[in-house]
């Protein structure tokens, strides 16, 4: 059984110019191990998902559809007292800049401490004990534990809400970009370590970043999102190789540390689309070099193309031509005056 089964799951958010759909009709599982980068442009809806399997959708937001199954269990029809219990006791977070969620005014050693305490039986001592050796596990020194947030780097800080996140030993993390507000070395360093820990106490873990770099490095899986839905899953080493979505192919031109030295980088013309708006056949074929007719009129599903690795794209059987024609610059330079085209059409 896997770990974490997400079936067919949609979340939107009110707003006052209406419902936004941020993921629409979304399925994947992670096995228990397993590490997953979530990667796709900002807005793609990859927060939206990593929270909601914590059910920390803000108030506007809802699961309006869907079943994501926790150990055989549905997450989306627990109490909220359910889920309090297993946040941070199975399922346990580390969200963007969550370095500035430290109290300021109790040192860091105390809100560890009695974090462990509401979710344990553990004594004060034991607590301590557990404190030490998860301190030490991101790298941080026992006499930290006295300090006082405002005493920390912004590294030390986020290792010691990494450490937090880790001192029950989850089953599942999910890490959103939990370096980012670091310098690169420290980033590194740090996810590193995030690393060694999960694998140490065999948690899975989904890593949200828009830097598919980082992913090659650290993860076994890959799920690229456009516009609130799964384009691509595959393993690291079939996507890095060979990625078949357009939209990857795409992505895989503007990294530079999956390239070669010296090789141009090349970006995806255009933005995406507005998930205010209903969305009618692909959702990426503003951007796409190879749309087709179908592309305009119908969603395509996402379906094998070789064990594990799924692609929604209608022409996934092109692909070896698409890889080719999709590291020339032209080839983008087209679907950019295509675009400009189409604006200039549209204001007259
Ligand atoms: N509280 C909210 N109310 C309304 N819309 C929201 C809310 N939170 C997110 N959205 C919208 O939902 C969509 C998905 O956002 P989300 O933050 O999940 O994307 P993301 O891929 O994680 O982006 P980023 O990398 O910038 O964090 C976006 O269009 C965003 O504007």
């Amino acid at each position: 059984m896997a770990l974490l089964d997400v079936k067919n799951v949609s979340i939107e958010y009110t707003t006052e110019d209406g419902v936004l759909k941020a993921v629409e009709d979304v399925s994947f599982s992670l096995e228990v191990g397993e590490s997953v980068g979530l990667v796709g442009e900002s807005g793609c809806g990859k927060t939206t998902l990593a929270k909601s399997v914590m059910r920390l959708l803000s108030k506007n937001g809802r699961i309006s559809e869907g079943q994501m199954m926790f150990k055989g269990e549905d997450l989306v029809t627990k109490t909220e007292e359910e889920i309090r219990k297993l946040r941070l006791t199975e399922i346990a977070m580390v969200a963007q800049s969550a370095m500035n969620a430290l109290n300021p005014v109790y040192t860091v050693g105390d809100q560890l401490i009695e974090g462990i305490q509401i979710h344990t039986d553990m004594t004060r001592e034991q607590a301590r004990e557990r404190a030490i050796e998860v301190f030490k596990m991101v790298g941080l020194e026992e006499k930290r534990l006295k300090s006082y947030p405002h005493q920390m780097s912004g590294g030390m800080k986020q290792r010691a809400i990494i450490a937090m996140a880790l001192t029950l030993n989850p089953s599942l993390i999910i890490a959103d970009e939990p370096t980012t507000a670091l310098d690169v070395v420290v980033q590194d360093r740090i996810l590193q370590q995030v690393i060694e820990i999960q694998k140490k106490i065999n948690s899975s873990m989904i890593l949200i970043t828009h830097d598919i770099s980082v992913v090659s490095e650290t993860c076994e899986t890959i799920i690229v999102m456009y516009g609130g839905k799964i384009m691509e899953k595959a393993s690291t080493k079939a996507f890095f190789t060979k990625p078949v979505h357009p939209y990857s192919l795409g992505l895989n031109n503007a990294f530079p540390s999956i390239h070669e030295i010296g090789e141009e980088l090349i970006s995806i013309p255009g933005s995406p689309p507005n998930l205010m708006q209903e969305q009618v056949g692909c959702r990426f074929r503003a951007r796409c070099p190879f749309r087709t007719e179908i592309c305009m009129e119908e969603q395509p599903p996402l379906e094998e193309v070789a064990p594990n690795h799924l692609s929604a794209c209608h022409h996934n059987k092109e692909v070896e031509r698409f890889r080719e024609e999709s590291q020339k610059r032209e080839t983008w330079e087209k679907v950019r005056e295509r675009i400009i085209e189409e604006i200039r059409r549209d204001v007259s």
